[in-house]
């Protein structure tokens, strides 16, 4: 269900990667149970700005509200947010399985009235039946007892959603997560997110390079090209000419291979 809470607010957002101004003067809110899509050309942008939103690289400008609090005051409520980076890189002989990996991302709540041990027991049979749910949800739970070394591009998206999904989150920020999925994955992903939205109220930010999804399955869109070009519903942030406005003349041919 949408309603009318903020969950993120970005003020005059300004960032600089090295001396080069990668975001500039950027502003937008997101609303409770949302899907929002930042779309732009290679270079617009996108990735400094999800970045620097989760406070993850230092701002030059601008101010930014997560759940109502100053981002520098999120600390114990980082377990509502989900990212998932661009790239993952990491060492291919490093001992960790899939389940392990996932499993990371469970953290432990703090539950009173019942002995340590017991707790510590409850929340390990908490963990494992979360561990298996996400995995299941991303189709991925055949892979739950490979090294992560072992695994492909897409399947690792998988892997790493899982590892965004095994806590319920209020805001799950993706950045390319669908890039080098397969096409029936991609949809799965987008039904999964939907269900997500609707069902457990989760907002969603993304960076995408689908635009033909994004159309069809996001709420609003936010184009950006250093600074924001324009932002709606699909129908009007993706119309011919603010798509010409934020990716250049360029453009058509890009939109002619999703056709
Ligand atoms: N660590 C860095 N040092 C210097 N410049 C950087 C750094 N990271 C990004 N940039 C530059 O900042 C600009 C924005 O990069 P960013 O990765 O945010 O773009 P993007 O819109 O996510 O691109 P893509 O679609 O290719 O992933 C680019 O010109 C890039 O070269």
């Amino acid at each position: 269900m949408t309603n009318e809470i903020p969950i993120l607010k970005v003020k005059g957002l300004t960032v600089y990667q090295g001396s080069y101004l990668a975001v500039r003067d950027v502003s937008f809110e997101l609303l409770s149970g949302t899907d929002t899509a930042i779309v732009g050309p290679n270079g617009a942008g996108k990735s400094t700005l999800v970045k620097a939103v989760l406070d993850l690289i230092p701002r030059s400008a601008g101010n930014i509200e997560i759940f109502g609090y100053p981002i520098t005051r999120l600390r114990s409520l980082r377990r509502l947010l989900g990212y998932m980076p661009q790239n993952f890189i990491f060492d291919r002989s490093f001992p960790i399985s899939v389940s392990e990996l996932v499993g990371l991302g469970w953290m432990l709540e703090n539950k009173r009235g019942n002995s340590f041990f017991q707790r510590l027991w409850g929340q390990d049979r908490e963990k494992s039946a979360a561990v298996v749910k996400a995995l299941q949800r991303t189709d991925a739970y055949h892979l739950r007892h490979q090294a992560i070394g072992t695994l492909s591009g897409g399947q690792l998206k998988r892997v790493l959603l899982a590892y965004c999904l095994v806590m319920p989150r209020k805001l799950l920020v993706l950045d390319e997560a669908f890039a080098g999925v397969d096409v029936q994955g991609a949809a799965d992903f987008y039904a999964l997110l939907n269900e997500l939205k609707r069902e457990e109220g989760w907002t969603v930010l993304q960076v995408s390079h689908d635009i033909d999804m994004v159309s069809r399955h996001c709420d609003r869109v936010l184009c950006l090209n250093q600074t924001v070009v324009c932002t709606g519903q699909p129908e009007i942030a993706l119309s011919p000419q603010n798509l010409l406005a934020t990716y250049g003349p360029g453009f058509s041919r890009y939109q002619h291979h999703h056709n």
